[in-house]
């Protein structure tokens, strides 16, 4: 199995709440490199007086790091953590720098690395993932198939977030309905919602980078003349009402949504 390192430099006082981040990811341990250790005195098992190499620590902040296995998610399990640290200020945590980088493969070689990890995949009764590059002959007549590339914004449609919520599509849309796909990403879940019937679906992000990928993602489905993306914040402006409101985000960013739900 192939790993991917992740580096975050951070405050002390983040490093808890990281970690446990880190862990729900996947990690199955991580390391911290705090300069304070730089000025312990420290014995081997021999009872040798060791040192550590400076140029292994921060001049300022902690580095906690982790290694995740290298799968057809992890560019999205990559995003789920940087998320989930920007909103440890929700709670008050200094997270200092946030400096995150991926090493053992290059920023551009993360970004393609997945690629080959990600096959077509079938998801649902009724969805097959196709990714772009890949030739697929549909197994059964009435098979769906989405044709995906993510780039870098989030959505393989392999997830199990998203597969949870591509099933709930399955279960819910009714030919005709209005969808609203709040955090599109990838388009996944639009593209699904249309090839299900919806009559008119409103894809959003806040993301620009996963509007672009998103806008690629409809044409390729063929489904822009039913689909539409826009760059918005929630429902930040969506007057009209919606049968279906979809959104596959974290939990407490959800919650504001019920709000913004609840006053309109
Ligand atoms: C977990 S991804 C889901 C992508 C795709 N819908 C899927 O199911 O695979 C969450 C997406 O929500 C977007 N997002 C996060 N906060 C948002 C906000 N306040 N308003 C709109 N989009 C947001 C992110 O940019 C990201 O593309």
């Amino acid at each position: 199995m192939k790993w991917s390192e992740i580096s975050i430099l951070t405050t002390n006082e983040a490093v808890e709440p990281i970690s446990n981040i880190l862990h729900e990811a996947g990690a199955s341990g991580v390391v911290i490199e705090d300069p304070l250790e730089l000025e312990k005195e420290r014995e081997d098992q021999f009872g040798e007086i060791y040192q550590l190499n400076p140029d292994d620590y921060p001049e300022e902040g902690v580095i906690v790091k982790a290694y995740l296995p290298v799968n057809s998610f992890l560019g999205e399990t990559v995003d789920e953590i940087k998320e989930a640290i920007n909103n440890l200020i929700i709670y008050n945590i200094d997270i200092g720098l946030n400096k995150v980088s991926i090493s053992e493969v290059n920023e551009e070689e993360w970004a393609t690395a997945w690629k080959k990890y990600y096959n077509p995949v079938k998801i649902s009764e009724k969805f097959t993932i196709v990714p772009t590059w890949e030739d697929y002959t549909p197994v059964n007549t009435d098979e769906l198939i989405i044709e995906l590339d993510p780039g870098m914004a989030f959505g393989t449609g392999t997830h199990p977030t998203t597969v949870m919520c591509i099933q709930a599509l399955e279960r819910t849309v009714q030919p005709g309905d209005r969808v609203v796909d709040v955090g599109t990403g990838s388009g996944v879940l639009s593209i699904a919602a249309a090839k299900l019937g919806a009559g008119k679906v409103e894809a959003m992000d806040l993301d620009d980078v996963a509007v672009q990928v998103a806008k690629l993602n409809l044409k390729l489905n063929k489904v822009h003349d039913v689909a539409t993306i826009s760059q918005n914040n929630l429902l930040d402006g969506v007057a009209e009402g919606a049968d279906i409101v979809v959104a596959n985000i974290l939990a407490e960013v959800i919650l504001r949504l019920l709000t913004m739900q609840a006053r309109s």
